[in-house]
């Protein structure tokens, strides 16, 4: 089964944009666990310009399903505040400052000393660490070397290409999955995956342990509300 763990950074950037407390990010996460989702993800910048540092502490103080904090761990802010928070777990993604979103994996083979020390201080603390790469074999390779408990496939080339020609679109991910499968390495995916996209996606991927939507399903819930979106991404998924 393949869990879906739902990015409230969304959330976080309409409430911030009036200064108030509405939307009330916690609310939402708490319905959205009420709705089916198994987990909430959320990704600190370090401008805060939507999740604040503060609101990871009041998240973990409630949340019942999985917790995942994403972010990037060459910001010492970022691992001490996962490591006071200790989230279920962490995903390790390489931002560069000020960058509007995510939009590239690890280099795993450069960085791997870096990145094994950064993945055995998250586990000795007991936090399960996930490293966010490209569908590279050589990334998925590299990884394995970190010590790292689980890959995050970046999903952008899949989404962008999915309505050109799907099948060469999932190609690349299919076989870091296969490669990820024969090491053992745990397998979640993320970034711009919506309605269309992902139940193609989840049907061609081995063991698919988890994914985290954000934008789009924010974005969904516009119309179809949240509980029911939230079942509607269910059910792609299952
Ligand atoms: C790691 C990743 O894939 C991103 O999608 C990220 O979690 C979203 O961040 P923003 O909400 O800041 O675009
Ligand atoms: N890890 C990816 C994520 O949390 C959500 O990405 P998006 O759905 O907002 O693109």
């Amino acid at each position: 089964m393949t869990k879906l763990s739902v990015n409230i950074n969304k959330i976080a950037t309409l409430r911030n944009s009036r200064g108030g407390n509405n939307p009330d990010l916690v609310k939402v996460a708490l319905d959205c666990e009420r709705f089916g989702a198994q987990g909430i993800t959320v990704h600190p910048r370090p401008d805060e310009r939507h999740i604040r540092y503060q609101d990871t502490f009041d998240l973990k103080a409630v949340i019942a399903t999985e917790f995942n904090i994403e972010g990037n761990c060459k910001e010492q802010k970022f691992i001490d505040l996962v490591l006071a928070n200790k989230p279920a777990q962490v995903t390790l993604v390489p931002d560069i400052l000020g960058q509007i979103t995510s939009n590239h994996g690890w280099d795993t083979i450069k960085e791997q000393s870096y990145l094994k020390d950064m993945v055995s201080l998250f586990q000795d603390a007991g936090i399960r660490v996930s490293i966010f790469v490209d569908p590279v074999i050589e990334m998925v390779e590299g990884a394995l070397a970190t010590g790292t408990d689980r890959i995050e496939l970046y999903t952008e080339a899949y989404a962008s290409y999915y309505h050109k020609n799907k099948e060469q679109a999932i190609a690349p991910y299919i076989a870091a999955a296969k490669k990820a499968n024969e090491l053992g390495l745990g397998l979640n995916a993320g970034h711009d995956l919506d309605l269309d996209n992902l139940k193609y996606f989840a049907q061609n991927i081995p063991n698919l342990l988890e994914v985290s939507i954000g934008h789009a399903l924010i974005s969904d819930a516009l119309y179809f509300g949240l509980e029911n979106t939230i079942q509607l991404y269910l059910k792609q998924l299952n």
